[in-house]
């Protein structure tokens, strides 16, 4: 039997669809229930808890449930019309350089403005309980990220187009078939185009194209303290961290 072109599945209508349909089965929280979740923050002696950590405690903490998030964006990634054509190798290729910078994508739908907090381990977290990390510079910049961006308020329907459309970058390094990605990336490209037009907001692609910028250097900015973290710590990431943080960003 013929099998249609993945390029020339749905056009921009179906694509969008399959996408946000796909995004809403790989989101591990809601935005009702994040709504809920929002002013659940931690004590003081909890936050203290956590600054007491050592470097290393706290660094293998945060490589848990980061890759508890990036577990979602690889499901999702899977479930993108257009990806799962890919060769094997360009999907962890372009896993390897996007799927961070989609977590903190959607980390700014688990951002409180009003408080300037995350969600971290069930609660919502301030810049200070991190201290113990001892990277100031990348949890400021994570948090610059994650408010800039929640104040853009974008749908659920935008927010997953956008982030088919991080993940399918075509200038990602060691691609094989760059033409391939360019063109799956094109149909989103559209979709995108399309839902703001409907939403009658083109003037978020501007925006979020230059917020694209920022989130390569933050993602830049993670690989550099990691590479920091192992060079003093090698047993801890070798022996501690979860292999998916490893495989991806190690
Ligand atoms: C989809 O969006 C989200 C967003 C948040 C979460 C989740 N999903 C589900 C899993 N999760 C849990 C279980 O807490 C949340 C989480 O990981 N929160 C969190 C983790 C680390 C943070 O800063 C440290 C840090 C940041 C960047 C790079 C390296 C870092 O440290 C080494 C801040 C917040």
């Amino acid at each position: 039997p013929y099998s249609v072109e993945p390029e020339l599945q749905g056009c921009p209508p179906e694509l969008s669809a399959s996408i946000v349909r796909s995004h809403r089965e790989t989101t591990q929280y809601r935005p009702e229930e994040l709504q809920a979740l929002r002013w659940k923050v931690f004590s003081r002696e909890e936050i203290h808890a956590y600054q007491s950590k050592s470097v290393d405690e706290m660094w293998q903490h945060c490589a848990v449930r980061l890759t508890d998030a990036v577990q979602y964006v690889v499901e999702f990634a899977k479930r993108i019309p257009g990806f799962r054509q890919l060769g094997q190798n360009d999907q962890i290729a372009l896993l390897k350089s996007g799927s961070m910078e989609v977590v903190l994508v959607r980390m700014s739908r688990m951002f409180n403005t009003e408080n300037n907090t995350v969600f971290f381990d069930g609660k919502f977290a301030g810049t200070e309980l991190f201290k113990s990390l001892a990277c100031g510079d990348l949890i400021a910049a994570v948090f610059d990220f994650a408010h800039n961006l929640c104040a853009l308020r974008l749908t659920e329907q935008q927010m997953a187009v956008f982030t088919a459309l991080v993940l399918l970058n075509a200038d990602r390094p060691c691609l094989e078939d760059r033409e391939r990605v360019q063109r799956a990336r094109r149909d989103v490209e559209l979709a995108l185009s399309h839902i703001l037009h409907r939403d009658n907001q083109e003037s978020l692609l501007h925006k979020l194209y230059q917020r694209v910028q920022v989130l390569k250097s933050l993602c830049a900015l993670h690989i550099e303290k990691l590479r920091w973290f192992r060079q003093l710590y090698p047993l801890t990431v070798h022996s501690l961290f979860p292999p998916l943080y490893k495989e991806l960003f190690g």
